[in-house]
């Protein structure tokens, strides 16, 4: 059957929508004449593209000059050594067996936390690549261990994320992150990924976490758990 939207140019017998159709008449479709109706590779004249700087991966997200250094909690586990879990339901901490993302974070130096991923096909999003809200979930847990070296208990108030590069399943993340300063409550963090211990990023992640008390942010939540 013919779609509606490759009315114009000549019939293809491979009219297919999206997610697949893109990838499948560009180029050949376009050799063999057929054309749909609605290009979204075409440009409408007049229209203003936006003018991201990918390379340089900016982010309108600044550390606030008062802010100050964050120091590390004296009984914060060593350089090296696994961070635990916060919470054992936690899809960050649980193991992909257990329907989580399976992250080991060990402590770094200062307020540095390093942590490392396998991607899970479970993980798809894209033909072959992580889906990109999982990556940004990536990022908030491993920026939110960071805290921890602080001994502090923190949520995500604002996360921003730059990707790259594709980043395909069943390859090795490591996700190195960081406070980079502390403000009242704030905690200003950022974070990149390797993916199979590449020199260059595959992506960039900022995070502002607010200090709470999880007793009283919980309090009235707690009860739609399923795993207490
Ligand atoms: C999970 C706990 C476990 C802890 C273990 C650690 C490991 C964690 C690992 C887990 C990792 C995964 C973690 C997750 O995924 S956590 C899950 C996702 N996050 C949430 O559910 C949080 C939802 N939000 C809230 O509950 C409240 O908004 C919070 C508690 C964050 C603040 O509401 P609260 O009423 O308490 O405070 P406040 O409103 O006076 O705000 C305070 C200050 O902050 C500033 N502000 C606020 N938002 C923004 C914003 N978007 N951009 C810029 N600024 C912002 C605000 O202007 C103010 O500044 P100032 O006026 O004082 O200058």
């Amino acid at each position: 059957m013919v779609s509606r939207r490759f009315a114009v140019g000549r019939r293809c017998s491979m009219d297919t929508f999206p997610p697949f159709s893109r990838l499948r008449w560009s180029p050949v479709r376009r050799r063999r004449g057929c054309v749909p109706a609605h290009d979204p590779l075409r440009r409408p004249a007049g229209r203003v593209e936006p003018q991201l700087d990918y390379l340089a991966m900016t982010s309108n997200w600044t550390v606030p000059g008062e802010a100050v250094s964050p120091v590390r909690h004296p009984e914060a586990p060593a350089p090296g050594e696994s961070i635990p879990a916060h919470w054992h339901g936690c899809f960050g901490c649980r193991g992909t067996g257990d329907g989580g993302l399976g992250l080991d974070v060990r402590a770094g130096e200062g307020a540095e936390v390093t942590g490392e991923i396998v991607v899970d096909p479970a993980f798809e999003g894209g033909p072959g690549v992580i889906h990109g809200g999982v990556l940004s979930s990536v990022f908030d847990e491993v920026m939110g261990f960071s805290a921890k070296l602080l001994a502090l208990e923190v949520v995500t108030a604002h996360l921003e994320v730059d990707f790259r590069s594709p980043v395909p399943v069943r390859s090795a993340l490591t996700v190195r992150a960081r406070v980079d300063g502390v403000l009242g409550r704030k905690l200003y963090a950022s974070a990149e990924v390797y993916v199979n211990g590449a020199a260059a990023p595959a992506g960039s992640a900022r995070a502002l976490f607010i200090t709470i008390d999880q007793a009283v942010h919980f309090r009235d939540l707690v009860g739609n758990s399923t795993r207490i």
